[in-house]
């Protein structure tokens, strides 16, 4: 058989092991693993000494397209998720403007992710009390759930879901199969502690972390938890902080509420010190959290009870990062690009974390659980996205190496150990030493809604 490409000589990191075999591909898709291929192909990558990762699935990035195309856009950022070792990227319905409620905000923004992205792609629809009616219409152009804030969520055209709004959304999500995803906190309780600080002039990065408390994060999960055992929905819970809002949810879980856990690099790699240092660059909500809290996060993590990591990339324009007021800055981290290497070096190198956990919740986890079904593996028959690492590697993050649209990132100056060589889509070089490879257009990836990837709620190992 003819090949079209020969990718010879990697390590492979699947769900069972990490064993050396070279990949034959064929029309984008993975044709044969073998220990040996001996071809022919029409190319051949050379990726003796690489480990070779499914490309990695991010279910949580904010690109702001169309309408606030100057924060990031999605050739900047789907380029930053490909050097990376990202290979699909799923879009939130805000910060773009219109944020997507409605099917003609869908199609609009399709239309610019067809255009502009270097991966591939899925989009979420939004939860607000604006657009309960457009549910079905968002389920039918495709959507892969509905995301809902249940605090303030920093831009006003996307309204934050009372409970009754969260309920009915949830029963209505629960129809059509889809999940509903959620960022948890209580917004009466953040709103007051903020109220509060900001009358004494409250402003410093300590200010900031008082007003939202690990217990107005837990009082929230465990209200969305409760919502979606009630209502049957399948629920995600985006970027909890603290560990002890992963020991809350994972009880939930083991209970059986249909739940998932995704949390970020960011509460991994830093603590409230790290906001003191470094300012808003680092702010975001939830905010980063002392370090007991980090340490029982990263428990949960080796524990295997995080179902996947996301970055929640959420950047924005320069001028709203700037300034000593902590309450005034934009909330949100540019940290698409450092998924893998903060992974690798304070998951696998510092903590003992296997490849094959790593690559579980970065891609194997993300795509079952949003049925994503050609997408997530080193395997026959799935899409040949990979990610080439090498695993030895160490690079300190430079400004000029980040593919975003405004290269500020928490992590700039910071040590790594483990770097992203070579990325392909559907077998196709996205990134390559250093370098973009803009020819791909990304494609719109459906979720199969269907019952394997419902009902329980069970992630297979
Ligand atoms: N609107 C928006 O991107 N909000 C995100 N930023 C952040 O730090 N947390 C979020 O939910
Ligand atoms: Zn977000």
């Amino acid at each position: 058989m003819g090949l079209d490409l020969l990718v010879r000589g990697g390590y492979l990191v699947r769900p069972e092991g990490v064993a050396r075999a070279d990949i034959g591909v064929l029309d984008g898709k993975i044709a044969m693993i073998e220990p040996q291929i001996d071809g022919p192909a029409r190319m051949l990558i050379e990726a003796t000494g690489r480990y070779v990762f499914p490309g990695l699935i991010d279910v949580h990035v904010h690109f702001n397209e169309p309408g606030r195309t100057h924060w990031e856009g999605f050739a900047s950022g789907s380029a930053a998720l490909a050097a990376g070792g990202g290979t699909l990227f799923c879009d939130m319905p805000l910060n773009s403007h219109p944020p997507v409620l409605t099917r003609r905000e869908f199609d609009d923004k399709l239309g610019a992710a067809r255009a502009h992205s270097h991966t591939d792609f899925a989009l979420w629809g939004g939860l607000t009390p604006d657009n309960l009616e457009h549910l079905g219409e968002l389920a039918e152009a495709g959507v892969m759930g509905f995301k809902a804030f249940m605090a303030n969520s920093g831009i006003s055209e996307f309204r934050a879901a009372d409970d009754a709004t969260l309920y009915e959304g949830m029963r209505l999500a629960a129809r059509l199969g889809l999940p509903v995803a959620v960022h948890a906190e209580n917004d009466t309780l953040t709103a007051h502690l903020t109220r509060q600080i900001r009358s004494k002039g409250g402003a410093s990065a300590r200010d900031y972390l008082a007003s939202r408390p690990v217990f107005t994060e837990l009082e929230a999960i465990q209200r969305a938890l409760l919502l979606a055992q009630e209502t049957g929905c399948r629920l995600h819970l985006v970027h909890i902080s603290s560990g002890s809002g992963v020991v809350l949810a994972y009880e939930a879980k083991a209970r059986g509420v249909d739940v998932s856990l995704e949390t970020c690099p960011h509460y991994l790699a830093f603590s409230e010190e790290d906001l003191e240092r470094l300012g808003a660059v680092l702010k975001c909500a939830p905010p980063v959290r002392a370090r007991e809290e980090q340490e029982l996060l990263w428990n949960g993590v080796l524990a295997g009870k995080v179902d996947l990591i996301a970055s929640d990339h959420s950047p924005s324009s320069p001028d709203l990062k700037e300034g000593n007021d902590l309450f005034a800055a934009w909330g949100g981290i540019s940290g698409v690009q450092s998924t893998l290497p903060v992974l690798l070096s304070e998951g696998h190198w510092a903590r003992g974390l296997s490849l094959e956990t790593i690559s579980r919740m970065t891609s194997c986890h993300p795509a079952q659980r949003f049925g994503f079904a050609q997408k997530g593996q080193v395997a026959v028959g799935f899409d040949a996205d990979l990610a080439l690492v090498d695993l030895e590697a160490e690079f300190t993050l430079n400004q000029d190496e980040l593919f975003y649209r405004h290269p500020q990132s928490p992590y700039l100056g910071r040590r790594f150990k483990g770097r992203v060589v070579h990325t392909l889509v559907r077998g196709q070089t996205v990134f390559a030493e250093g370098k973009l490879h803009p020819e791909l257009r990304g494609q719109l990836v459906r979720p199969q809604v269907r019952r394997e990837f419902g009902g329980s709620g069970r992630i297979a190992e």
